[in-house]
């Protein structure tokens, strides 16, 4: 095999690297993300894996017992594995080795897995690409090992010490005293400043886990601090969410070069040799007093290239603040925190967005089982609109030839939307609706005729043209209630702004709020479970296949292969949103589908019964989660569906 590792006893960092290199391309690239991770060997081919069906195949085969060994097991006797593991020289530490490795990427697909990997676009001014990042999907609490976020630490050979210097996944280990390769899941946990856990050996074998060292709730990203000087001196090129808030590192503002006054003045105090006014004591040369003193020299240059680099991220067009990591606003704390109506309508509205992304991209899903109820307009003002401006609904992000869905999420969240209640009466309310009138007179498509709006829109789908932001609407005056609450305007609008005539209904379920479904019995407690145990029963029995698998009409999507579920699934992840809303469930995978609702197809968000929390994983992280409640809270059906 071309780059098989060497025949020998011992395991290399190459031998590490190289399998790494292999399951990612394999069991991440393949299957699980929509963008290629980060390889030690980039150049390297690696040797052809089982094609993505077979896996997914495979792992749904093995999602019902909730067994990490049986899906090794399996996953090992593929046979593009066995003949992978076959070129390992049969030496058998090297044949043990890959398949723990394995058994790491494999359990990052446990229904029951407390994180998932998500992209960054923060450090692309220096790599010029979207990186990884790591996510909780459920709260973890201080103290507690990350479940499955894992890797192995090797020391470095020589030969990889020099040809992999500058590789990001080295560490220096205190303990071994020496720089160690480290590969694994826990290889794509960031760098912090202020982090929130922290890397952990376990055993003596180089076995490494991510620890929690605070609470990290839904959706934050899990950090790690590397070292103090890991990102240059003191970390002066760090790019952490920490140093941009405290304005440090990267984010540093270069100091102004000093004018020419106090220049003069401290090029006058030198030759005193007077402290400046700063407190440090200038350097006094007494042969040459220009202006080419050292800490001045220094001052320039470091001016330069901190405007070197703000002009490198005006070119990328990045924006400077806020840099967020994707998923994605839905997954921001405030849409999490426990649920007062206005925070689920804020929850439901974001996801909604979410969802017109993915069903413009072709996952259109039917959302006829819903009723909405409850209507909630009136509650929320939008208070990033410029003044005068009516009120614009959110509608989803155009679609012609625009990035893709993971970028306009982050270009979303650089200009995010404040909602805040309204005030219902006083004079500065007045006012507001007196400029949102005659902001509508002037502006809304409600003085032409339906005949023209639907002609226009028609026009509008064919040319390609995107529509403006027609800001169809709202004034709070009940004339512009009545207007806006009227179903063919309502409808109308969705056409006009996005061409995609099955919005309307995504709309209103996110514009009225709380949703209901049809089909949840008063006193049922798990909504979605009579939907789903009759058929899951089924299913095990072997009587029926457990889900339509449908390939996702987006051909950007790589998860399209694990989209999977029953007939109309729409219905159930609304289920799952319903169910999160009435036991406060704090799943992320309900709104944070980013790709085609990849997480639906892996982590399977119809809800069946409720088993015993027991569960069968084995392995390195066995005791972890020990102590975490909300674990035994999750329903089980996290580990029954995929
Ligand atoms: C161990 S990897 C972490 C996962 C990585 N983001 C990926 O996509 O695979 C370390 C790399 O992440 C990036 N990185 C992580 N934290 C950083 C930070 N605070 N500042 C700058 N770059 C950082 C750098 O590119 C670094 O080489």
């Amino acid at each position: 095999m071309a780059h098989s590792p060497a025949h020998s006893t011992a395991f290399l960092s190459t031998h590490l690297s190289t399998f790494d290199d292999f399951l990612t391309v394999v069991l991440v690239d393949a299957l699980y993300f929509w963008i290629p991770v980060h390889k030690v060997h980039p150049g390297r081919r690696t040797p052809r894996g089982p094609s993505p069906s077979t896996l997914t195949a495979l792992f749904r085969a093995h999602a019902y017992d909730s067994s990490l060994t049986a899906l090794v097991s399996a996953f090992l006797a593929l046979p593009s594995i066995k003949s992978y593991v076959a070129g390992l020289s049969h030496t058998p530490r090297l044949r043990h080795e890959f398949e723990a490795h394995a058994r790491r990427y494999l359990a990052m697909y446990s229904p029951t897995v407390p994180f998932e990997l998500g992209t960054t676009e923060r450090y692309r001014a220096v790599s010029r690409r979207s990186e990884t990042c790591v996510l909780a999907r459920r709260p973890i609490a201080a103290g507690t090992t990350i479940q499955h976020l894992s890797g192995k630490m090797v020391a470095l050979s020589p030969q990889d010490e020099k040809s992999l210097k500058r590789d990001f996944s080295i560490i220096y280990s205190h303990r071994l005293g020496e720089s160690c390769l480290m590969l694994g899941p826990c290889r794509f946990v960031n760098h912090d400043c202020n982090p929130n856990a922290r890397f952990m050996a376990q055993g003596s074998h180089g076995v490494v886990a991510v620890v929690a060292v605070r609470k990290i709730e839904v959706g934050e990203e899990i950090t790690v601090s590397y070292a103090d000087n890991y990102f240059g001196k003191k970390n002066r090129e760090c790019m952490c969410g920490t140093c941009e808030r405290r304005g440090k590192g990267f984010f540093e503002q270069p100091r102004a070069p000093p004018s020419s006054k106090s220049r003069s003045q401290s090029r006058s105090a030198s030759e005193s040799g007077v402290t400046s006014e700063s407190g440090t004591e200038t350097e006094v040369d007494s042969n040459t007093s220009d202006d080419s003193s050292s800490e001045y020299e220094n001052g320039i240059r470091r001016h330069r290239t901190r405007a070197r680099k703000r002009r490198r991220l005006e070119m990328l067009d990045i924006p400077d603040k806020p840099m967020s990591v994707s998923p994605h606003p839905s997954l921001s704390r405030s849409l999490w925190s426990a649920s007062p109506k206005k925070e689920l309508i804020k929850t439901e509205e974001v996801a909604v967005e979410n969802y017109g992304h993915t069903f413009s991209s072709g996952c259109r899903r039917s959302t006829r089982n819903l009723q909405v109820r409850a209507p909630v307009k009136k509650d929320y003002e939008d208070v990033t609109a410029p003044k005068g401006t009516p009120r614009r609904i959110h509608g989803p992000a155009k679609r012609a030839n625009g990035p893709d869905i993971c970028e306009r999420v982050n270009m979303r969240s650089s200009h995010k939307r404040v909602l805040r209640p309204q005030a219902s009466t006083g004079t500065e309310s007045k006012s507001v609706r007196g400029r949102q009138r005659h902001a509508a007179r002037v502006k809304t498509p409600m003085s032409q005729t339906s005949t023209q709006r639907k002609k226009h829109a028609v026009r509008d789908r064919r040319t390609g043209l995107s529509t403006p932001p027609l800001s169809v609407s709202e004034t709070n005056d009940d004339a512009g209630d009545a207007e806006w609450d009227s179903d063919a305007d309502a409808d109308l609008y969705d056409t006009w702004t996005s061409g995609i005539l099955f919005l309307p209904d995504l709309i209103y379920n996110a514009y009225w709020g709380a949703l209901e479904l049809e089909n949840i019995g008063t006193d049922s407690k798990f909504p979605c479970s009579q939907q789903s145990t009759s058929l899951l029963g089924d299913t095990r029995a072997g009587i029926v296949p457990p889900f339509q698998t449908r390939k996702c009409a987006n051909k950007n999507c790589h998860a399209r292969f694990l989209l999977a579920r029953r007939g109309r699934g729409g219905e159930l992840e609304r289920a799952c949103a319903e169910y999160v809303r009435k036991f406060d469930v704090k799943c992320a995978a309900a709104v944070a589908c980013l790709k085609c609702n990849r997480h639906a197809g892996i982590y399977g968000l119809p809800w069946p019964e409720i088993k015993s929390p027991a569960s069968n994983d084995e392995g390195d992280d066995k005791s972890a989660e020990d102590g975490n409640s909300e674990e035994a809270q999750l329903p089980v059906a996290f580990v029954s569906v995929w």
